[in-house]
């Protein structure tokens, strides 16, 4: 059925003219392997990085006559930049005689992804060798302050005497290595391995490292699936008592594949107390529970706002929402964190408040955050298995 499915897409796809109008996307060799699960349907189109924006209607049209092939339920259709071997910038695709795999662009060689199917198959997940837990913090929408929340977390779990790295798997938005002030290159080790980079005692790895700040963050799906296990496995971690991941906003198809292959003990939602956030966060929380993976929490950030004149607190966002929910839905509440200043300026500068400025009350929020956590991680297993809890709240 599903090879049936894969030549019919393809004939679709013959019909679709290349980037210049010349061609089609399948002699030209722009598509990448065919996914096909359950209807689902993934793929990638290879184009100049440069050129990603400007080639979204490209993109949409593929998916278009995609989705009319019969059998076919949904299309992930992803752009991905290729680029020349040992350069940074991409560079448009030659023309291929036939579809083959398509690289994932910016990626540096040793990284060089091998494509693989979203949701495909469960299977067993094999841990990280020396990683005793691997620990998600997610959000249902972006800018709800999910990096800076990582950042601090990760620290504060260090202030509590833990070995600590951070995986910053936000292809959208890339913030660890700034929050971290880490930048440049891993280096490899040995063979495909990689070198993490470490701020602040922390080893952090980061797509940010492996891709231009004027690429376009176009590594959707399938190709961000398969640089997310990469980016776990062929790192040398070492032993860490906890590696955090810094998953991309959202609850779309790419953030469900990644809770689902990455083997992760827990997940931390961070919302704003906003309504609307709360939704969200409510769809990131079941998004962890059907894979499986048990909730550690929830932290409400911009939770109120300690007026730096009056001295008074102001609840600007309807504080407390995020409590009530957690409470709701029987996850436990890890903490409120206000909107604050200092809170802003060391995040954007690079020097997180819990290693700039420990002593502070932020500092204290965030080591306090971190216990929990670390209280509701005993109560798993390293796998997350172990009395997760298997109801979906709609
Ligand atoms: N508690 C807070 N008080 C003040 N500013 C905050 C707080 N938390 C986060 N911010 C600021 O809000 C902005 C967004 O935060 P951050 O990048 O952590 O969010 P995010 O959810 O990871 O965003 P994205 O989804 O875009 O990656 C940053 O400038 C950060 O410094």
């Amino acid at each position: 059925m599903s090879e049936t499915i894969k030549q019919a897409v393809m004939e679709q796809l013959a019909k679709v003219k290349g980037p210049d109008l010349e061609g089609d996307l399948v002699s030209l060799g722009l598509v990448s392997d065919v996914f096909v699960s359950d209807g689902r349907v993934a793929f990638s189109i290879t184009v100049p990085a440069e050129r990603a924006q400007e080639l979204e209607p490209l993109r949409q049209a593929a998916e278009k006559v995609v989705k009319e092939v019969p059998g076919v339920e949904s299309a992930m259709v992803a752009l991905t930049a290729e680029r020349a071997a040992g350069s940074a910038k991409a560079s448009p695709p030659p023309a291929r005689p036939a579809p083959s795999r398509a690289q994932i662009g910016a990626v540096p060689p040793p990284m060089q992804a091998k494509t693989a199917a979203p949701q495909e198959q469960p299977g067993p997940k094999p841990g990280v060798p020396g990683v005793k837990r691997i620990i998600a913090v997610a959000s249902g929408k972006g800018g709800v302050g999910k990096s800076t929340t990582t950042a601090n977390l990760a620290l504060g779990l260090q202030a509590n005497g833990l070995k600590v790295g951070v995986l910053d798997a936000d292809i959208y938005g890339p913030s660890i290595p700034r929050l971290f002030r880490v930048s440049g290159r891993p280096e490899p080790v040995s063979g495909r391995i990689l070198k993490p980079l470490e701020g602040y005692g922390v080893k952090v790895m980061s797509m940010g490292f492996l891709v231009e700040e004027e690429t376009p963050m176009i590594w959707r799906g399938p190709m961000v699936i398969s640089a997310l296990t990469q980016m776990l496995r062929e790192v040398a971690w070492g032993e860490l008592d906890v590696l955090v991941v810094d998953m991309p906003p959202g609850t779309g198809d790419a953030q469900l594949t990644m809770a689902q292959q990455v083997p992760l003990a827990g997940a931390v939602i961070v919302s704003t107390p906003q309504d609307l956030a709360l939704i969200d966060a409510r769809k990131g929380l079941n998004m962890f529970r059907r894979v499986d993976v048990p909730v550690l929490g929830i932290v409400e950030n911009m939770s109120y706002f300690l007026c730096p004149d009056c001295g008074g607190r102001h609840d600007i966002f309807g504080h407390g929402g995020a409590r009530a929910e957690a409470e709701k839905l029987g996850v436990p509440f890890l903490g409120e964190v206000p909107l604050n200043m200092q809170i802003r300026e060391t995040s954007d500068a690079g020097t997180p408040v819990v290693v700039s400025d420990p002593e502070s009350a932020h500092a204290a929020i965030y080591r306090d955050i971190a216990s929990k956590v670390m209280g509701e991680l005993d109560r798993y297993g390293a796998d997350g298995q172990r009395a997760a809890p298997s109801i979906v709240y709609e």
